[in-house]
């Protein structure tokens, strides 16, 4: 969101005038990261956090205009149960762990699933991969490669790394979502 239009926003942000939320959801597999990245984005400690089975959300602020981030269990069952949630969705984060190769071939058919549905076709989608501190994490180009990201036209999708373990590049990636909402 840039322009006047984020100038706008930042303005009715300030004064509280915004009082509709703007919903981002959270997706990914179990264990890729997306509870910490949620708390961490509303500033709380993360601390032994359990598998997520039921959603859950937190109210937060990014550059000035208020979300609401709704994060789901990423484990088989639960996959599925963010269809139920598309509507009024702003922007999507879908969080990969980037040192767990053998799984891609898992996020690529959550992404597909994604790519393909209609609400979602103007909707910002930032691909998070996760976790590129350790030894066996893919490259960006190669997580770029595996999920078939290359191919994507006409549509508003980036691809950013982070460690949210060292606090590295998901800034960037929320900012980013912020700019295209
Ligand atoms: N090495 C490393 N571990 C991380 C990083 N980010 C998160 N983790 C760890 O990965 C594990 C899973 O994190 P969660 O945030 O619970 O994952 P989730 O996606 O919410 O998982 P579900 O709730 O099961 O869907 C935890 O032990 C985190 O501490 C990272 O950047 N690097
Ligand atoms: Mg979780």
């Amino acid at each position: 969101m840039g322009g006047i239009l984020g100038w706008v926003y930042s303005f009715m942000g300030f004064f509280g005038l915004l009082k509709k939320q703007t919903k981002i959801l959270i997706l990914g597999l179990n264990q890729a990261g997306k509870s910490t990245l949620l708390m961490q984005m509303a500033h709380r400690r993360p601390g032994g956090l359990q598998p997520t089975i039921h959603p859950t959300s937190e109210e937060l602020v990014i550059q000035s205009v208020r979300f609401v981030a709704v994060n789901f269990g990423g484990y088989r069952q639960g996959r599925h149960v963010w269809s139920d949630h598309l509507q009024d969705v702003a922007g999507v984060i879908l969080l990969v762990d980037a040192a767990d190769k053998k799984r891609f071939v898992e996020v690529k058919p959550q992404l597909d699933a994604l790519l393909a549905t209609k609400e979602m076709r103007k909707i910002p989608i930032v691909v998070l991969g996760n976790k590129v501190e350790q030894l066996h994490a893919v490259s960006k180009e190669e997580l770029r490669h595996e999920l078939g990201l290359g191919r994507i036209r006409g549509r508003p999708i980036e691809l950013c790394m982070c460690s949210l373990s060292l606090r590295l590049g998901d800034g960037e990636a929320l900012r980013w979502l912020a700019d295209h909402i």
